[in-house]
């Protein structure tokens, strides 16, 4: 059985499609826009601008949302998520709100119940942190950040 995903729908969202999974595949469900239809919201070239979606979740115990951006709105326009994934917090109980940044070159202008991102429910790990002296020995050691390329493949450059 798939876990629960409680969904509180604010008065703004009144009447706007419930996230949904598109295709039987999808990992996420599109959040839409809860935006009042006589005042579409308008981003500017280079501006950010927060969307609310109206929804308030309950996610399952061990799991957090991820908001993460359309590609479809990246590619022809663009429009991404500027803090992808965003997070949102098993035990957070405020409006999911979507941070949207325009990086193309003309304003983009989001209206009620437009496709705006999507949400991707994950499993998450939960640690207790132990102080260490020393940690155990690995073949990758430090090296990091490249310290693998040899140069020699025509996709790896040194
Ligand atoms: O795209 C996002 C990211 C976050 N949130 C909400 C849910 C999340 O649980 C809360 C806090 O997010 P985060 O931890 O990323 O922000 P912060 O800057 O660390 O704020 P806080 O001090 O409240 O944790 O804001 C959203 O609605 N959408
Ligand atoms: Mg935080």
């Amino acid at each position: 059985m798939k876990p629960r995903l409680g969904v509180l729908r604010l008065p703004h969202a009144e009447g706007l499609p419930l996230p949904a999974y598109e295709t039987a595949g999808s990992a996420g469900m599109d959040l839409v826009a809860a935006v009042e239809e006589a005042s579409p919201l308008r981003i500017g070239s280079g501006e950010r601008c927060l969307v609310p979606t109206g929804l308030v979740i309950q996610l399952p115990e061990g799991h957090e949302a991820q908001v993460r951006p359309r590609s479809g709105l990246a590619l022809k326009h663009g429009v991404t998520v500027l803090n992808a994934p965003g997070t949102v917090d098993q035990d957070y109980r405020g409006e999911v709100k979507v941070l949207l940044i325009n990086h193309g070159a003309e304003p983009f202008e989001i209206i009620r119940g437009m496709r705006i991102a999507q949400m991707v429910i994950c499993r998450v790990a939960m640690v207790d942190l132990h102080e260490m002296d020393v940690l155990n020995a690995t073949v990758r050691g430090a090296g990091g950040f490249g310290s693998t390329g040899t140069g020699r493949r025509k996709d790896d450059r040194p």
